[in-house]
């Protein structure tokens, strides 16, 4: 599996506002690039704080990018949530019936929450006993044939992605605004490194919207020997 993180950040690196609410870091020229890379992925995934803050779709808009189903309407990217305690409202537009969603939980999600969302067209995987197992959760993506995956946040899942060594390419939108606050979330949130910082390889610059569309790839790290 082939795994692309995308984001836009301010220029101080922020995602979002303190409070957690979406900001229109991108213009149309970064918007479109990101409906392109959603229709070139076999899924689209966040994590279920931004389902939570943003109640996203994460669908293409211009359905002429997709392919098309057997019954000749275009078929959407999967969606998935990492979601350890199946945290995503039921009727969240994430689990609509616009494209497959798969929803990421831990053996320590309530039973009442999965039979709320067993009553969705979700198809619920469980890998991890008290927070979704990324590694193990990819490699069922994987056997149900995804081999594209693009993640759009929000910090805590993007982190937890290199610190698993499971990202291979970076794009990063910086946009032309300041958004501060020491809680506002970041590119990376989590725990943060101490050390062995996740290594990155620039590939591209490009001036879009007012701001800088940075290209990095995660290179391959080399076992110890
Ligand atoms: N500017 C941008 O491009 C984007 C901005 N955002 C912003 O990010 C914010 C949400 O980000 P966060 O609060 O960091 O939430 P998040 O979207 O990263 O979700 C984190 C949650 O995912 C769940 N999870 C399950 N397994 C996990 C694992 N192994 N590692 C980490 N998390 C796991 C946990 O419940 C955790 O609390 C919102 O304010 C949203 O607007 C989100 C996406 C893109
Ligand atoms: N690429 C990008 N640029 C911005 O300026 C943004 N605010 C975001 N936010 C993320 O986009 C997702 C919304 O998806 P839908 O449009 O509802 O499909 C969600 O993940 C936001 O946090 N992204």
């Amino acid at each position: 599996m082939h795994v692309v993180v995308n984001a836009a950040m301010s220029a101080d690196g922020k995602l979002s506002s303190r409070r957690r609410e979406q900001i229109k870091i991108s213009g149309s020229e970064d918007f479109e690039r990101v409906d392109r890379l959603r229709a070139d992925s076999d899924a689209v995934m966040v994590g279920v704080g931004t389902v939570l803050a943003d109640d996203p779709s994460l669908t293409v808009d211009e359905t002429e990018l997709l392919p098309q189903s057997d019954d000749g309407t275009p078929r959407q990217p999967a969606r998935v949530v990492a979601d350890s305690r199946a945290r995503t409202p039921p009727d969240a537009r994430i689990v609509d019936d616009a494209a497959t969603t798969y929803l990421l939980v831990s053996g320590a999600a309530p039973v009442e929450r999965i039979k709320a969302l067993s009553a969705t067209d979700a198809e619920i995987v469980t890998a991890g006993e008290t927070r979704t197992d990324l590694d193990a959760a990819l490699d069922v993506l994987e056997a149900a044939g995804i081999e594209q995956l693009m993640v759009e946040g929000g910090g805590e899942l993007i982190h937890s992605l290199f610190a698993a060594d499971l990202v291979d390419e970076l794009t990063v939108f910086v946009g032309p605004t300041v958004i501060g606050g020491r809680d506002a979330p970041t590119l990376a949130d989590g725990e943060g490194f101490i050390d062995e910082f996740p290594a990155l390889q620039l590939d591209g610059v490009e001036r879009m919207d007012g701001g800088v569309l940075l290209r990095w790839s995660v290179p391959v790290s080399e076992p110890n020997s």
